[in-house]
């Protein structure tokens, strides 16, 4: 293999079936992970022409968007969601995929129990009908969210047709400051790139801020690439990420893992590779950061006033001012102290165990304010086990934060969790569209687990670093 090959064009090579007609590649895609959302009309469409799925034992499913997270007694109160997790008890039963149901006990988040159970690994191919498939890129694979049509394409010939995107490489080198985290790195590279700015793009986040991250933060890094525009996003595999595979139950044992391990390795870009852009950032220029708007691009630092609508190109004016107008903010206003209703810690992004250890030492010793609404939701069965047994899951219902059962929850509300009204949201989830979070006028506030927690405690937009202790302390 070619020095100058990036780890991305590497995969991509390594996976290519042919070149269609089209122009497009026809990928050989490794993994493939389904959720009842996006996968009752693709079984649907392989019944009718009597196709089955091709290999499904590279085909995983678990169910997490109409998962309700307290009473989940079935049949479920929404005859909908009801529908939707028989059809995919029935569809992996007659197909022969496995599925982790709600008895499981490896149930979550899609993009959580991929990575938990081992499945997610370097070099590999990963496509999922979701959007944030871009989080398995933490391990140096390729992940791509998809449509349903092309789910039915994977699970009948287990490749996917498609352009291969340019790749770009994201910096960020130097130290972060204390109180700022992943999520607040990407919400930085977002808003500086803009959420359009990735199109025709895969990201390849590099540098020592990423070398440092832990697979959790990286994770949350990947995830909202795609709020970037990009068609996927990854991090190069190191020692880190070989340690975090280690052991899982579906990663490779003794002898293969070695091997595994080596190979791994090997695909990670080298200090010859070529990229087609190149930006990068300086850590000590993010600040906790938190939106202000109606996509994951419009935010500010915690300390930053709101940008004057003046101050973004014409043609983008528009747009700022309905944001604006929506959220009821004004240009030049400062987030600190902005009343919330609602705290949401959760979701693919910031719901696995290092997040909610995080909020815990926050929430340890203090309350809810009054009037808040205040939850977390585990990003997987496994997550909400291992909280318990750590004792966070105390430390949160002692303070006031409802403790839940593992789903999507209010990331997107396709369940009965839900805003009410104009209700404002401090949200640890990826997305702030309106109508988000469940009420087509509710508000959504995107921001760290910690910056969450805060928000919760003091019932307004806080900046998380006057409640760390001091360092040294
Ligand atoms: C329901 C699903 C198709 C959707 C996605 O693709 O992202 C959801 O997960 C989301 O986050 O909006
Ligand atoms: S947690 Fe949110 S972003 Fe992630 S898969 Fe569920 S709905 Fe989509």
């Amino acid at each position: 293999m070619s020095d100058t090959k990036n780890l991305f064009n590497k995969v991509w090579d390594l996976h290519t079936v042919g070149t269609l007609p089209s122009g497009q590649t026809q990928l050989f895609i490794g993994l493939h992970l389904i959720h009842e959302v996006t996968s009752p009309q693709a079984f649907a469409m392989l019944r009718e022409r009597d196709l089955k799925v091709m290999y499904p034992e590279r085909t995983f499913a678990t169910v997490d968007h109409i998962v309700p997270t307290d009473n989940q007694a079935r049949p479920f109160a929404d005859n909908l969601a009801e529908q939707m997790m028989s059809a995919i008890e029935k569809n992996c039963r007659e197909f022969g995929v496995t599925l982790f149901d709600l008895k499981d006990g490896r149930q979550g988040i899609v993009h959580t129990v991929g990575p938990e159970q081992g499945l997610t690994q370097p070099g590999m191919t990963i496509a999922c009908g979701d959007s944030h498939t871009s989080t398995h890129g933490a391990f140096g694979s390729i992940a791509f969210g998809i449509g349903t049509s092309q789910v039915a394409y994977v699970l009948s010939t287990q490749t996917l047709a498609m352009n291969r995107p340019q790749v770009r490489r994201v910096g960020v080198n130097g130290e972060l400051g204390p109180g700022v985290f992943a999520k607040d790195v990407i919400l930085h590279i977002i808003r500086q790139l803009g959420v359009k700015g990735g199109i025709g793009y895969a990201y390849e986040f590099a540098g020592d801020v990423f070398d440092r991250m832990t697979m959790e933060e990286r994770m949350t890094v990947c995830n909202m690439s795609i709020e970037g525009g990009a068609r996927c996003g990854y991090i190069n595999p190191d020692e880190t990420t070989v340690e975090y595979i280690r052991g899982r139950p579906f990663a490779p044992q003794g002898e293969a893992f070695e091997k595994a391990r080596e190979w791994w390795l090997s695909l990670a870009s080298g200090p010859n590779a070529q990229f087609d852009d190149e930006v990068s950032y300086d850590a000590a220029s993010i600040e906790p950061t938190v939106t202000w708007g109606i996509n994951p691009g419009q935010s500010v630092g915690i300390n930053e006033a709101i940008p004057t609508v003046a101050s973004y190109p014409e043609e983008e004016q528009k747009g700022v001012q309905e944001a604006l107008d929506f959220m009821e903010l004004n240009e030049g206003q400062s987030m600190k102290g902005l009343k919330i209703d609602v705290a949401f810690i959760g979701s693919c992004t910031n719901g696995r165990i290092s997040d909610l250890r995080q909020a815990a030492e926050l929430a340890k010793g203090n309350r809810v304010a009054p009037g808040v609404k205040a939850i977390v939701v585990p990003g997987s069965q496994q997550v909400r086990r291992q909280a318990e047994e750590e004792g966070l899951a105390e430390i949160f219902t002692e303070a006031g934060f409802e403790w839940r059962e593992a789903g999507c929850s209010m990331c997107l509300a396709m369940n009965p969790d839900k805003l009410k009204g104009r209700e404002i949201c401090a949200s640890s989830s990826n997305r702030n569209f309106k109508g988000r979070q469940g009420s087509p006028t509710g508000r959504t506030l995107l921001m760290s687990p910690a910056m969450v927690t805060a928000a919760a405690i003091r019932g307004s937009v806080t900046d998380v670093r006057e409640m760390l202790e001091p360092v040294g302390a």
